[in-house]
């Protein structure tokens, strides 16, 4: 039987998971969400049935699974408001939050508490989500496997067992889908600078990042060999790539993964008051 879900929050990255979990057969009566306005709640149970409330307390008191995915900075005041419900009803606590540590969660919730922390992407919306796990000291095997079916019913999923590591799966997954429309962005103002109408330029960059997505995780060859398949010796693509080697693309990529790991820490460090 389907457990029953609660996200405190109802934003970008719950309405992704819980788009892509009804899509993969969860049930919309085990799913509530809250938020702290009513517009926010509105598209969502019309669109897909769920339950929604801005009661968080009434959320928390039904639920098996508690999902956190209000914004870091929100999280220590939400879960300390939280504490008494939470301890009555002992839920599994799934946050998504970046950069929080499970044991601030767990501390703000009153202790003794099963935490697993996530870091999921938006792409879960389609079921293409990539998503970090780590489970705190305490947390079931049989509690982590069902954090891993539910997250897996709208992606991948990858446990760390070292917990700053879920930082590194912000820098290369859970924000790394603006990285990838970014570059959609980039081809297709590159494509309208040289001519093409804008529709046709983003039409061919977005089919393209979806070939190569797709023929890249049939995992036949690396990429550096699908790379490699594309670039004729002395032709067009070789060109291209030499001018992404001289501006050291490869160089910038891990400076702004490193950029975007340390503020992840840094969210941790700044937030993790007592
Ligand atoms: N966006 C992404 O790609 C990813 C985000 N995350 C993490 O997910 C979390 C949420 O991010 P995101 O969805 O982008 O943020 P959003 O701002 O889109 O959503 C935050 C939600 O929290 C709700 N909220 C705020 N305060 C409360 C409260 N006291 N009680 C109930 N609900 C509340 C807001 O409701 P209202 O609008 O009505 O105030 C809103 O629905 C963050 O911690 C982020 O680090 C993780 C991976 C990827
Ligand atoms: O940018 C952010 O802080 C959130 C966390 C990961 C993706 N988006």
């Amino acid at each position: 039987m389907s457990s029953q879900l609660s996200f405190i929050g109802a934003g970008n990255m719950a309405r992704a998971i819980i788009q892509g979990l009804i899509a993969s057969g969860h049930p919309p009566e085990k799913i509530t969400a809250t938020a702290t306005r009513e517009q926010t709640l509105a598209p969502l149970r019309e669109r897909f049935a769920i339950t929604t409330s801005l009661d968080n307390q009434a959320a928390v008191l039904n639920a098996d699974v508690l999902v956190l995915a209000v914004k870091p900075q929100k999280l220590a005041e939400l879960c300390v408001g939280l504490r008494d419900a939470v301890q009555q009803r002992r839920p599994l606590v799934l946050s998504v939050a970046a950069g929080i540590r499970c044991s601030s969660i767990e501390r703000w919730l009153g202790g003794n508490i099963a935490v697993v922390r996530s870091m999921p992407n938006t792409p879960s919306l389609v079921g293409t989500g990539a998503c970090g796990l780590y489970a705190a000291p305490g947390v079931s095997d049989a509690q982590r496997a069902l954090v891993e079916r539910l997250m897996g019913a709208v992606g991948i999923t990858e446990w760390v067992e070292e917990e700053e590591l879920l930082s590194v799966v912000t820098a290369i997954a859970g924000s790394a889908p603006a990285y990838f429309f970014y570059m959609i962005e980039a081809l297709e103002k590159a494509g309208v600078a040289q001519g093409l109408k804008r529709d046709s330029a983003r039409r061919l960059a977005i089919q393209t990042a979806l070939g190569a997505a797709k023929m890249a995780a049939l995992g036949e060859h690396d990429p550096e060999t699908l790379k490699r398949q594309v670039m004729s010796p002395n032709g067009t693509t070789e060109r291209a790539i030499q001018r992404f080697e001289a501006g050291g693309l490869e160089a910038l990529v891990l400076d702004a993964c490193n950029a975007c790991r340390n503020r992840a820490n840094e969210l941790a460090d700044q937030l993790d008051q007592p």
